[in-house]
């Protein structure tokens, strides 16, 4: 079953002699439960694409579809409801707000969404995360690891259909970045929640469904590697 649908993507910065086309027309789908991860050189346009598909910026022209909403035709005020629901994202520098515990950092989207938090939802994610004896504390008093558990706890508290990672790996040792990739992998199968990771590690890319290569703003390479 198609969850996404990704028509003539087009995205450029700035104007005139200043235009940088950081992707061009790009289209796919994507099968609601894979494991896709974009790689691709240092401003290939990985980045943009993966902002375009979570809603977090508008293309210059083209479509993206999930579970059948036209998200570019949705208003500024549609659009950032849509994604709180149905997308969670996790970036390389989890973005956690310092002067919120671990608990009010994760419950954040729901609390902004004016949604009640589910109690045994949340415990079960913060105990799989192992989180559970790090509620009350804050961002700067956990490790690079544990803050990555907290971003990818914002990220799922309110079960999104996908998740989004832009290097969620990217600023930690090896062992902990093992551990997060079998979290979000667990995620991925458990609840059938895909996922799509931008990486720069091979190790990570072959552990997907599907590796989607990207040069110069444009699909050089779509392979699926286990179905
Ligand atoms: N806000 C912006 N304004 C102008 N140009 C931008 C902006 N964001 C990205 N670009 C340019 O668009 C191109 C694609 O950038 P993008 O960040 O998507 O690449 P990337 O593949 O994610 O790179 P990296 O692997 O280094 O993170 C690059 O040439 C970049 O300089």
């Amino acid at each position: 079953m198609t969850i996404m649908e990704v028509k003539n993507l087009s995205k450029v910065y700035g104007k005139d002699e200043m235009a940088v086309k950081a992707l061009d027309d790009v289209s796919f789908t994507v099968n609601k439960g894979e494991f896709i991860c974009i790689i691709g050189p240092s401003g290939s346009g990985k980045s943009t694409l993966l902002h375009l598909l979570g809603g977090v910026d508008r293309p210059s022209s083209g479509n993206v579809s999930i579970d059948g909403t036209d998200i570019y035709q949705l208003d500024e005020t549609q659009l950032a409801i849509f994604r709180r629901r149905q997308i969670g994202l996790i970036y390389q520098f989890y973005n956690l707000i310092p002067i919120l515990t671990v608990e009010e950092n994760i419950t954040l989207p729901m609390l902004l969404d004016e949604q009640r938090v589910d109690k045994h939802q949340f415990r079960k994610i913060t105990d799989t995360l192992g989180l559970d004896q790090r509620l009350d504390h804050l961002p700067n008093q956990l490790s690079g690891g544990q803050q990555q558990r907290v971003s990818i706890g914002r990220a799922l508290v309110s079960n999104p259909a996908i998740m989004l990672a832009d290097e969620p790996t990217g600023n930690l040792d090896s062992k902990n970045s093992e551990e997060i990739m079998e979290l979000l992998k667990m995620f991925n199968k458990t609840f059938k929640q895909t996922l799509i990771v931008i990486t720069h590690d091979e190790r990570i890319a072959l552990q997907a469904d599907r590796v989607i290569s990207i040069e110069d703003g444009k699909i050089a390479k779509d392979e699926v590697i286990r179905s």
